[in-house]
């Protein structure tokens, strides 16, 4: 019997307004240890939030405190102290180390003229308001830095004296003017040095959400003084960022990325060639403190300041790989590897290190550890690090809560998010136990979730058939997260949409995926595939798909669809398919390779055709190592490489579709240019398939703003609806 879905677009948009109320986590900060008169002991716990406003278009961020009493081992008592604050206007903010300080900079129009100002406050007092746009001394501030997991440049470190602040900006550049505006006195003023240098230089930035950043360069604000300086001395073929102080604040660390001849898509691509520095204030000498040869990423000071830990992979290959946990001795001056890739899963079931960065402090009071949440297959945990043995314990892989995020931890008090694709996020504190103890953290809630009783869902794992057997990585496996809604009867087949992911080095793992939660309650289920070239299974199961991107994947999913089907619990008639990016890519591929099976497909910035994406993409080097070459800055791809990138390419099988297709395109895309999806559109059109696209002004890749994020989700599921029918 078929499944009645919910079909009225007003009752689908009451119950996506419904579920995308609850907000996300971007932040959490754990103040200083407050003793009272009493004995007792408290610290404030800052938040930041994010949560989708239909009604202005916009995503509102806000931030809540709260209140944690504890013995430095376990939490007394907790609770919210006041109610949520809008946060508009803040670039980056941060207390200092005692917290008798805040430091923020602040976006503010002053006389129509947007204003970067640097402010300081102290108890209720701004103390200071530095009007960092009037100095002249660098561009804007970066701003990629008000959330850990996204931060690529971005930097607002008080030093340890609390006498002075270290954040990145871009480097001034000579005003933008026609020659002929040029105020005489300037020229005459500066005749080799002009003034301006036009009005129409190309200035590379570094790609997709990254177009406002070209140079970046290290700032330094002196408090007292009201000084900024800005650090000169560092290579000129290398960009700093993700700076802090060095013990003692003799200096700042960084880590410099390279970006000649050209700068590439940093995005999601931590595998740019870096090194991490440290830069002597007092001598103003740079140092390089890793070889160069790989790229690093996320260094963390430990609380003795005596080691760096940080992330590293290879340059190049495939954009999201397995790291390693490496750590910097300050005072030896050693590096040594903590945890090394895995290739394949142990017996422990460690699968290896898949985070692109580490949370703003990472490491136990004792130093001696390391926390982390990482992909374990198609689950995020928190895993530990005993930097002396390298053994890994998982804090969370009991739990049947599907994904973890450490926020921060600070003297072993731990602050995580924790959802599930049927709970959205939670806010969790609790402690990290003793080195040497065996128990397990007793979890505190601050802000609880309640579960969608009517959402179900559950893991399945796959091991492809023989035929399909990778044989220079056999035996692997993959899996897929199912997600339906919760009280079917027997006789009741339901619609399936299936998503396999984008990158296609990436994974969805178990958490609070709004599209989906709404999917489910409007009576669809909704197969989520990790196929081979997933990351979160070993470094072989990525390796795995170099080369066959187009074959291997597309038979995963497929594989993955067709056994679900087997359970009878899915209508077969009504299968739709829909992916973004590399998972467009997957959608369009199965809906050629596989004519008519899909009902319906939805692609949102599909990569269509590698051949013609690979010289207007910002991740050139993206297509040649998916299509199994290596790339080099100083090469171009020959015949026979543009030939295979165009047979691997969904527009290869464009001939045999037979699904009506919607696109969703970001005009603003500089990952996959729109033109990709102008290119499939066109297509179909002349093949008279039914063929739509939206096209989003100010929207870039990830089609993540709220209109673009609700009106392609809207136009989603009426275009399945609509086709089921066909
Ligand atoms: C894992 C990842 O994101 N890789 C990057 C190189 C990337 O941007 N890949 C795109 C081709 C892609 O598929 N992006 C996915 C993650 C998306 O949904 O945007």
């Amino acid at each position: 019997m078929d499944s009645k879905v919910m079909s009225s677009p007003g009752e689908i948009a009451r119950v996506y307004k419904e579920l995308s109320l609850y907000p996300s986590l971007s932040r959490a900060d754990v103040g200083p240890v407050i003793t009272s008169q009493y004995g007792g002991k408290y610290s404030n716990i800052y938040t930041e939030w994010s949560q989708r406003d239909l009604e202005r278009n916009e995503n509102v961020k806000f931030c809540r405190q709260y209140i944690v009493f504890h013995d430095d081992k376990s939490v007394v008592y907790s609770g919210a102290s006041g109610n949520c604050t809008e946060i508009k206007g803040e670039v980056l903010s941060k207390d200092s180390p005692s917290g008798d300080m805040k430091a923020v900079v602040r976006e503010s129009s002053v006389k129509g003229e947007d204003k970067q100002f640097l402010e300081v406050w102290s108890k209720n007092i701004k103390m200071k308001s530095i009007n960092l746009s009037a100095l002249k001394k660098h561009g804007k501030v970066y701003d990629d830095a008000s959330c850990y997991y996204l931060t690529l440049f971005g930097c607002l470190v008080w030093s340890h004296s609390e006498t002075h602040l270290l954040y990145v900006a871009e480097k001034k550049r000579p005003k933008a003017e026609s020659f002929f505006q040029a105020s005489n006195a300037e020229q005459q003023a500066n005749p080799n040095n002009p003034a301006t240098e036009g009005q129409f230089v190309f200035h590379e930035d570094w790609g997709e959400a990254l177009g406002d950043k070209s140079c970046p360069v290290l700032c330094i604000l002196d408090i007292e003084g009201d000084f900024v300086s800005v650090l000169d001395g560092l290579p000129d073929d290398i960009s700093p960022g993700q700076a802090f102080w060095a013990p003692g604040d003799t200096g700042v660390v960084f880590i410099g990325w390279w970006h000649e001849p050209f700068r590439l898509g940093l995005k999601y691509c931590p595998n740019r060639r870096s090194a991490l520095f440290y830069m002597d204030l007092t001598g103003g000498k740079c140092e390089q403190l890793s070889s160069g040869k790989t790229s690093v990423c996320s260094p963390r000071l430990s609380p003795d300041q005596c080691r760096i830990a940080y992330l590293e992979c290879s340059v190049y290959g495939p954009h999201m790989q397995c790291s390693k946990l490496c750590m910097y001795d300050w005072y030896t001056k050693k590096t040594s590897v903590v945890v090394d890739v895995i290739k394949r899963p142990g017996k422990d079931g460690f699968t290896g290190i898949y985070s692109s960065q580490l949370s703003p402090q990472c490491w136990s009071a004792d130093s001696q550890r390391i926390i982390f949440a990482c992909p374990q297959r198609s689950r995020k945990d928190l895993l530990m690090v005993d930097i002396n043995t390298g053994s890994i314990n998982s804090l969370t892989a009991k739990s049947d809560i599907g994904s973890w995020c450490l926020l921060n931890i600070e003297r072993d008090l731990m602050v995580v998010s924790c959802s599930s694709p049927n709970c959205p996020p939670s806010l969790w504190v609790g402690f990290l136990p003793g080195i040497d103890s065996q128990e397990n953290v007793d979890w505190v809630t601050l802000e609880d979730s309640e579960k969608l009783q009517d959402v179900d869902w559950q893991i399945l794992t796959f091991t492809p058939p023989s035929e399909d057997d990778n044989s220079q990585y056999s035996n692997l496996e993959f899996d897929a997260l199912l997600i339906k809604p919760k009280e079917v009867k027997d006789e009741v087949k339901l619609p399936l949409i299936v998503t396999p992911h984008g990158g296609p080095h990436s994974v969805i793992v178990a958490e609070w995926l709004l599209s989906s939660a709404v999917l489910c309650r409007m009576g669809f289920a909704v197969l989520l595939v990790n196929y081979r070239g997933s990351i979160g299974y070993g470094e072989d199961s990525i390796y795995s798909l170099l080369g066959n991107v187009g074959t291997q994947d597309v038979k995963d999913v497929q594989f993955a669809v067709e056994s679900v089907l087997k359970s009878g619990s899915i209508d077969e008639q009504k299968v739709a398919v829909s992916g973004g990016s590399h998972g467009g890519f997957l959608a369009c591929h199965l809906i050629g390779q596989y004519p008519g099976f899909y009902k319906a497909c939805v692609a949102r910035n599909p990569v269509i055709n590698m051949a013609s994406m690979i010289g207007s993409t910002d991740i050139p080097d993206w297509c040649m190592v998916e299509a199994g070459f290596v790339f080099n800055t100083d090469c171009l791809p020959d015949a026979a490489e543009w030939e295979k990138m165009l047979n691997i390419s969904p527009i290869k099988y464009v001939s045999q579709v037979k699904t009506p297709v919607l696109l969703t395109i970001g005009e603003d895309d500089k990952r996959v240019p729109n033109k990709q999806g102008i290119e499939y559109y066109k297509a179909l059109k002349a093949r008279q398939i039914p063929v739509r696209l939206l096209w989003y002004p100010g929207n870039n890749h990830s089609l993540s703003k709220v209109d673009a994020e609700s009106d392609g989700f809207m136009n989603m599921v009426l275009w399945m609806i609509q086709h089921f029918s066909d």
